[in-house]
This record gives C-alpha cells, structure tokens and sequence, in this order.
C-alpha cells in the first residue's frame, strides 16, 4: 500500500530577534492510510510545528511533503485551503466549539463550510454524533456538556466531511482520565470502523501502545519511528 503522506527533508527555522530557531530538522517520514500514527516527544521537541506542517496550517523552510500523491509544499494558499476544507479534520487540545451553537449545530455548520450538500447535511451531522455516543445530547450547548463530551463533540465535527486525515494535537490533555480513554476509544473506533487515518501527538505514554507507528521527535529530530504490529488489539485488552 502507498503511504498517504510522506515528508522529505523537511525543515522549519523560526527566526526570533537575531536568533534562528531550528524547530524541525531534516524529517522523513511516511503515514500510511487507516492507520493511527503517534508523534511523541518532550516539551519543545517539535512535535506541534510538525503537525503544523502536515495539515497545511504551516509552511516548511526547506523539503517537501507529498499528500495523496500532490506535493503540496508548492501549492498556493487557495489550493491549501481547498485541502483543508474538503481532505483534513482537526481536533485541537482546547476544544474551540463556538458557544452559541448546540452540538448538533457545530457539526452541521462545518459541513456547511466545506461544502457538503445541502441535502445530507442533516443526517450526516446526527450520523457522526451518534458515533461519538452522543446522539441524545445532540441539542446541548457546549456550556452544558463535560469536557470529555465536548471533545467528543469536536471529534463528530472533524470527522463530518469525510477527511482522509485527521489531525489531533493533543486531544486527551485538558481531560481526566476516564474522559480521556473514552476520547482514545473513539478516535481508535474511527481508524478502525471508518478507515480513518489519525496522526496525532500525545504526551500519554499509553498512547505508545496502541498506535500503528510511533515516532519520536526530540530537539526538533526524529529520533525513532516504529510500528506496533499489535497496536489497536493491545488496546482490547
Ligand atoms: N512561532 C514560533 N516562533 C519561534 N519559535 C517557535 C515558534 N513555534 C515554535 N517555536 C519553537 O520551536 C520548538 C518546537 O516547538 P513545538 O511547539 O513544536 O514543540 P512541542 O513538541 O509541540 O511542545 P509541547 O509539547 O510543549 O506542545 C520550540 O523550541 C519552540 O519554542
């Protein structure tokens, strides 16, 4: 099987004052589809500027990142945009639902951003809530749901437009530990049932066991990549 993604050489320098910052250095890796990849790594290692990277929030100094086969380091921003809107889901650590809508709404809303049709916005947006286990608090606000479920909320959203790639940077941090195991459940269910590729960066050393890929970054370099041939089975146990 081809790999959905892969970086070559990828860099990426900050430039501070007079100082450069080199966050990333000379990255190479592949992320192959319906799989659950981890990037791992101290505090400063890199981890969130490479995610930045792979969705296309960001731009890298130096080498290339091919995504479905499209290199898109040299696309201009309204094709990147495209990518975005239509290809990638994201899951941030803080979960950034917009307060006046219900759960239901925020869903809805971003397939109307990306351009789902009209006509299968409204099931689709229940489909994914449901999913995530909450179909019957489909008409809550966020203010009236726990922070698990309003991640959970976040995830149905990110998951809406179909993506073939969903970044989440984080997910489980701001949550405890029952809530985020249930955030894991659902975004390993995702790989597993959707065929849903997630990169995703975790400080949580459990997360090491039940991704396909682990890659470690420290001081902006890849340090190790592995896969876990028993990786979501583990997580059965
Ligand atoms: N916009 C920026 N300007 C200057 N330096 C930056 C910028 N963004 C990140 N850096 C630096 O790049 C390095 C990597 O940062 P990054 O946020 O990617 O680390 P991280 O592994 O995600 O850390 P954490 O686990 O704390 O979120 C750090 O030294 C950081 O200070």
């Amino acid at each position: 099987m081809e790999p959905i993604m892969t970086t070559q050489g990828l860099c990426r320098d900050f430039q501070t004052g007079s100082e450069t910052v080199h966050a990333l250095r000379d990255i190479n890796l592949s992320i192959m589809p319906g799989e659950l990849t981890l990037l791992r790594g101290r505090s400063g290692s890199g981890k969130t500027t490479l995610m930045n990277l792979l969705s296309t929030l960001d731009r890298p100094t130096a080498g290339q990142i091919v995504f479905n086969g499209r290199d898109i380091t040299t696309l201009p921003d309204r094709a990147c945009d495209e990518i975005r809107r239509k290809e990638i889901g994201y899951i941030f650590q803080s979960v950034a639902l917009i307060s006046l809508m219900s759960a239901y709404e925020n869903v809805e809303f971003s397939l109307r951003i990306s351009g789902y049709p009209a006509k299968e916005r409204q099931q689709r947006a229940e489909e994914c809530l449901n999913f995530v286990g909450l179909g019957k608090r489909m008409n809550h606000r966020p203010s009236e749901l726990s922070g698990g479920e309003q991640q959970r909320v976040a995830i149905a959203r990110a998951l809406s437009h179909r993506p073939s790639v969903i970044f989440a940077d984080e997910p489980t941090a701001e949550l405890d530990t029952r809530m985020g195991l249930q955030v894991m459940r659902i975004l390993c269910n995702l790989v597993e049932q959707e065929g849903v590729t997630v990169v995703m960066t975790s400080h949580d050393p459990q997360m090491g066991e039940i991704a396909d890929q682990v890659i470690t970054l420290a001081d902006g370099e890849m340090i190790e990549a592995f896969r876990n041939e028993n990786a979501r089975g583990g997580w059965q146990r």
